[in-house]
């Protein structure tokens, strides 16, 4: 897909981030993969991201990288790829010709790797990776590499395929900022740890899609939400909030790491079979497992 297309694909409805599947020694289940995006893909999202944060990005190699986007393409129909790329900026290229040659329709740019750094170093960084590729890529503002308004605008000047700018740092004000100074020259994602809990203060400031983890297994509940939160119908998420998401919320902060762990531990439950989370990540325990059990049953009620 052109930039142009897969800029207004993204924005035209609910989008996730399905996990990545490994065997128990940590090795890659592509068709454990394959069979999970397959049915995901029936269930309307704008468009899925292979080897995005819940999708473990952080573990993978490159080359991992490259094979779980093939894979994801080979199953997702219609429904577009965006691949994650990230670390520094040769890391960042390297991974993305991975992700261009193996079919992605889309770049995310998740943070560089362990520094902060200043506002010009990020200009360069989010360019150079702009440079490196004919693809479309969103601009992940999260932990370490934080663009502001000003370094926003300068980018989308510099690079017509930057299409996207997806926000993990919860900040309203710099978010709205960028909304205002941005307009409709980029897309904009909402990207906080189970982002239903933010969705509507965000779609106020612009931000009207987010990617949705939970998604990933009870996808019809993650398809009501996000529909009630477009149409302003607070009832429904209300209701849809106390009896998923925010007992949802206790479990997932129980331990770090666990808004990854968790989401692989639910498609397990629905009999998938995404296998373990990579270290440093750990699987949910026993007596959590069952709290998400019950927590699903009551979601399909
Ligand atoms: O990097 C990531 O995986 C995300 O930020 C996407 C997630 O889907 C997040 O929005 C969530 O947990 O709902």
């Amino acid at each position: 897909m052109s930039p142009d297309e897969i800029k207004s694909r993204i924005g035209s409805g609910l989008l996730s981030f399905p996990v990545t599947h490994f065997n128990d020694d940590f090795s890659l289940n592509l068709k454990s993969y394959r069979e999970h995006v397959a049915w995901l893909s029936g269930f309307g999202a704008a468009a899925l991201f292979a080897a995005g944060g819940t999708g473990e990005f952080f573990s993978l190699s490159p080359e991992e990288v490259g094979k779980v986007t093939r894979a994801a393409k080979e199953a997702s129909g219609d429904v577009p790829i965006i691949a994650g790329c990230g670390y520094g900026t040769e890391l960042a290229k390297e991974t993305a010709r991975h992700a261009e040659a193996a079919g992605a329709d889309g770049l995310l740019l998740l943070p560089h790797y362990l520094m902060e750094a200043p506002q010009e170093g990020i200009y360069r960084h989010v360019k150079a990776v702009c440079e490196s590729t004919g693809l479309g890529v969103i601009i992940y503002n999260r932990a370490n590499s934080v663009a502001n308004a000003e370094t926003v605008a300068r980018l989308a000047d510099a690079c017509p395929n930057l299409i996207g700018f997806k926000d993990g740092t919860g900040k309203v004000d710099l978010v709205r900022h960028v909304t205002a100074k941005l307009g409709d020259r980029l897309t904009y994602i909402g990207g906080m740890p189970t982002h239903e809990l933010f969705a509507e203060g965000f779609n106020g400031v612009g931000v009207t899609t987010y990617s949705s983890a939970v998604f990933n297994f009870v996808p019809k509940l993650a398809q009501r939400f996000y529909k009630a939160m477009r149409a302003s119908d607070r009832a429904t998420m209300d209701e849809i909030l106390h009896r998923f998401f925010f007992p949802f919320a206790v479990l997932r902060d129980r331990e770090q790491g666990y808004p990854v762990s968790i989401i692989k531990a639910g498609v397990d439950l629905i009999g998938r079979t995404p296998g373990p989370v990579r270290p440093p990540l750990t699987d949910l325990k026993p007596q959590e497992r069952e709290t998400l059990r019950e927590l699903i049953e009551k979601a399909a009620a």
